[in-house]
């Protein structure tokens, strides 16, 4: 596979958020080391944005299902040796069986788990199948199939240098308005704007997201037990609910999230043009 080397150069690193005199003259942030890097994958999704048909997760991309894409660049990744499938709750089983038939590596370990309602659930659930000697937890969409290796790398090493909270991220390139709520507007009606957002100070964020692990327990403990988090699109938010640095680093094109259709069209267009340029 080309993956390591495949796609548009990397932006340049975004600077940790909050970064300033203040934070420098924090004491250094001691590295990890000794544990077991695992990746807990969320693929119970309907995919209902992509339309009718079987769950996203197990969609044909490339002659592969979307999940065996996912699983495999966790794969492919240096320090990944477990990863965690959570998979459509009415599915492990056929889940199970279509990974151990996929071409993956064998070195790494591949467990399944029935999923829950929304994502954070099924993350929590992913969460609690973890042996006890992971220490750095990536979460990642099934649905960002295509992420590059080098980004996981760069996401795990951030981590295991002592940041608690990592996330890949790209600078936003649409000009983004925010827009009034009024629920008086009716149905269909053009929407009031209501000012512009400086899109210097926005990033659009990627998975594989990588956390120290009991940082991300202590997120999801408190968002299950109703103390914070609950609402979060993404395991970082939850974090940043703790009061905990997260940081930035850069995210890839091609680990776009598959959502809508067209999304699996360019998901095609990014395999064809990995298999024409792969050594
Ligand atoms: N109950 C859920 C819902 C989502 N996910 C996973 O979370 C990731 C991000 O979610 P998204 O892309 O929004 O997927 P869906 O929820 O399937 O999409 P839709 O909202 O279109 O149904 C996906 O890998 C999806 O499988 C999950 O594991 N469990
Ligand atoms: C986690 C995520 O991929 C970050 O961009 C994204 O929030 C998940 O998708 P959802 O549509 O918000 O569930």
């Amino acid at each position: 596979m080309s993956d390591k080397s495949s796609g548009s150069p990397l932006p340049a690193p975004a600077p940790p958020r909050g970064a300033g005199a203040a934070e420098s003259a924090a004491p250094p942030v001691p590295p990890r080391s000794g544990g077991r890097t695992a990746a807990v994958v969320p693929a119970a999704g309907r995919g209902e944005r992509l339309g009718p048909g079987a769950p996203k997760a197990l969609r044909d991309l490339g002659g592969a299902p979307v999940l065996v894409h996912a699983v495999r660049a966790m794969c492919q990744a240096d320090e990944v040796s477990l990863v965690v499938v959570v998979a459509p709750p009415e599915s492990p089983d056929a889940v199970r069986a279509m990974l151990a038939s996929a071409p993956l590596p064998a070195a790494v370990e591949i467990v399944v788990v029935p999923g829950g309602a929304n994502r954070q659930e099924s993350v929590r659930l992913g969460l609690a199948a973890l042996p006890e000697e992971v220490d750095v937890v990536l979460v990642h969409d099934a649905a960002r199939a295509l992420v590059p290796a080098a980004t996981v790398d760069s996401v795990v090493a951030t981590v295991r240098a002592g940041a608690p909270a990592v996330v890949p991220a790209l600078p936003v390139t649409d000009t983004v308005k925010r827009v009034g709520r009024d629920p008086n507007r009716p149905a269909g009606a053009p929407e009031p704007v209501v000012d512009t957002v400086d899109r210097a100070d926005l990033r659009a964020v990627q998975t594989p997201q990588g956390f120290d692990r009991s940082v991300l327990a202590e997120a999801h403990g408190n968002a299950a037990e109703g103390l914070g988090g609950e609402g979060a699109t993404d395991c970082a938010g939850m974090v940043e609910r703790l009061g905990r640095p997260v940081v930035l680093v850069p995210g890839h094109e091609e680990a776009f999230k598959i959502t809508r259709p067209l999304d699996l069209v360019l998901a095609e267009a990014v395999l064809a043009r990995r298999e024409t340029t792969a050594p």
